[in-house]
């Protein structure tokens, strides 16, 4: 028996095969093999314009809803490809939710939209407990618990994002993706996310797009490297440099390219 053989293999949830991702004739990503591993923080890094939103888009179908946007190569979710035309994006978008860069609660009271998502689907359980237990997952039931009938809009940026994570996670996802979840809070509420999505791991899938290296370091088990070249048609194209535990990414790279970003030589 080989020493390896006790130790569990992660669940791969996504697993992208050479895909590209296109805006029209404009190709935005080339030829990204990436998997996506169950509980895990995955995050995706690199310069501006190098296509980290653009691939996470794909991941809930998103993308679909721009004009023109298409998939070449494969994406699966639990083995089966998430672009065949029997799957329906709607379902797909409730069990993989996503976290928006800027806070975005609805104008409603901090009830309503936690459980927005679930009259929508005509959920038939307790709503009052629905919302208490999504907003303690989101660390944000003891600031709120005696004003719920409140505007979501009279909180604070950061209890404003917590919001919009109890309001994803009341539709039961099973993958959170976050798109630059933090850089429109100030650092204590940066640090509140942060500390939440260690707990979320416990019970979700989550793939992070951040600017912020440390960032990176301290929530995700995984990094992605993106880059982005100049193709002969004076287009930029983003790739994937490599994928690795976050600890190697940021430490012992496989590419100088990758070590020259995380060390902030450029980007
Ligand atoms: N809706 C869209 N329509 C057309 N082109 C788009 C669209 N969204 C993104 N792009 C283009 O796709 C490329 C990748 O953009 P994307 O936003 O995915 O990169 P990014 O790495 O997330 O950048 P940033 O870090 O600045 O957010 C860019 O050239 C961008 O202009």
């Amino acid at each position: 028996m080989d020493s390896h053989s006790t130790i569990p293999q992660p669940t791969t949830i996504f697993s992208v095969a050479n895909a590209s991702i296109f805006y029209g004739s404009f190709k935005a990503v080339r030829d990204v093999t990436l998997d996506i591993y169950a509980n895990q923080v995955t995050a995706l890094i690199g310069p501006s314009g190098c296509g980290k939103s653009t691939l996470l888009r794909c991941f809930n179908r998103m993308n679909d809803l721009v004009p023109g946007a298409r998939v070449e190569g494969k994406i699966t979710y639990h083995n089966k490809d998430l672009y065949e035309k029997t799957v329906d994006p709607v379902e797909v978008r409730r069990r993989v939710g996503m976290v928006f860069q800027k806070p975005n609660p609805f104008p409603k009271s901090i009830y309503d939209n936690v459980v927005f998502g679930a009259r929508v689907n005509k959920y038939k359980g307790d709503l009052d407990e629905l919302v208490e237990t999504s907003l303690r997952q989101a660390a944000l039931w003891d600031e709120v618990k005696d004003k719920l009938k409140e505007s979501g809009l009279s909180l604070s940026g950061g209890q404003q994002q917590r919001l919009c994570i109890a309001r994803t996670i009341a539709t039961r996802p099973e993958v959170i993706l976050m798109d630059e979840p933090c850089s429109a809070l100030d650092p204590i509420s940066t640090l509140k996310v942060e500390e939440l999505i260690h707990e979320l791991k416990q019970n979700y899938t989550i793939v992070i797009v951040t600017h912020n290296m440390q960032q990176a370091t301290r929530v995700s088990d995984r990094t992605a490297f993106f880059n982005a070249e100049a193709t002969a048609k004076g287009n930029r194209v983003g790739y994937l440099v490599e994928c690795d535990a976050t600890s190697v990414i940021f430490n012992s790279p496989k590419e100088q390219a990758t070590m020259d970003y995380v060390s902030g030589r450029f980007g």
